[in-house]
């Protein structure tokens, strides 16, 4: 962590939730949760399996509809009956999953590009330009061109580190403004979740915002600036980084986790 901090008082927020509220079937995903996002910004995003994380990034991102709520995108409300992943990309809301967004067998330019090829006035895909491009965003974006690895190479020779850091810097190619992580040091090496969370920081430095989920209190101590904690469709917690230590957060989740228990509800 590198102490940088934003000034939550004084800049206006890239999205605003309000309200929001989801149910599938009869079981209660979401209940009337708002929250803000600032540039600049990373905020840790907490909680018990089940306990509505995904379920909210979906929503942001534009898979879900909520039952209930509203959204603004800097500053503009968002009409949820139009609202779907291709609006939400052309506003620069990203969700990085890894493991379903690259192809193996292909080169990384192409992997960059995919859906969202260089074409010329022809429509002909711009082949010399994407690797170009991609050499960029290796070296530029996530400093993966020092560690060798050329626009040419397959995707399955990066390890899971590089392969987080090259869907976060194709994201960042793309301008978005959010970007959203889910659990993107599971199953990583220690040394590879350094690699990751430098990607992290690097967002931040960056002036764009990114949410982070993990089950990781480290990991989350180490790059949020900010962490909200979720449980059974609520934030119940919201913790500046200043005033935590990664065992307390962890005590609270597990607070959290046993009183759940308790009830009975999960
Ligand atoms: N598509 C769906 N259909 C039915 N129920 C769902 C669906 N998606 C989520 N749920 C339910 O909504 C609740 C919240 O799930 P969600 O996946 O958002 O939690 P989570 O915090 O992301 O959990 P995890 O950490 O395990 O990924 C759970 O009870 C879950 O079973």
């Amino acid at each position: 962590m590198d102490g940088r901090r934003t000034n939550p008082g004084k800049v206006p927020p890239v999205l605003c939730l309000h309200g929001i509220c989801k149910s599938f079937d009869g079981v209660t995903a979401l209940q009337s949760v708002s929250l803000d996002l600032r540039p600049g910004e990373v905020l840790g995003l907490v909680g018990d399996n089940g306990a509505g994380k995904s379920t909210l990034i979906k929503i942001l991102s534009g898979v879900h509809k909520p039952d209930a709520g509203q959204m603004t995108v800097g500053g503009r409300p968002i009409d949820f009956r139009t609202y779907d992943v291709g609006h939400a990309r052309r506003l620069g809301i990203e969700t990085v999953h890894q493991e379903r967004s690259l192809c193996e067998k292909q080169p990384l330019w192409r992997n960059v590009f995919l859906g969202r090829p260089m074409t010329d006035r022809l429509g002909f895909i711009q082949v010399e330009a994407q690797k170009r491009a991609t050499l960029e965003i290796l070296n530029t974006h996530v400093g993966l061109q020092s560690a060798g690895i050329s626009p040419d190479a397959r995707v399955r020779t990066l390890s899971g580190g590089e392969r987080q850091g090259l869907v976060i810097g194709r994201a960042m190619h793309f301008d978005a403004r959010i970007i959203v992580l889910d659990e993107p040091t599971t199953a990583l090496s220690l040394n590879e979740v350094e690699k990751v969370l430098g990607f992290v920081r690097r967002i931040a430095h960056g002036g764009k915002t990114c949410i982070f989920i993990s089950h990781n209190m480290s990991h989350i101590h180490q790059v949020a600036h900010r962490v909200l904690v979720m449980e059974r469709g609520k934030i119940v917690g919201e913790h500046l980084r200043d005033g935590l230590s990664p065992e307390s957060l962890g005590a609270e989740l597990q607070r959290i986790s046993i009183s759940a228990r308790r009830t009975g509800s999960t």
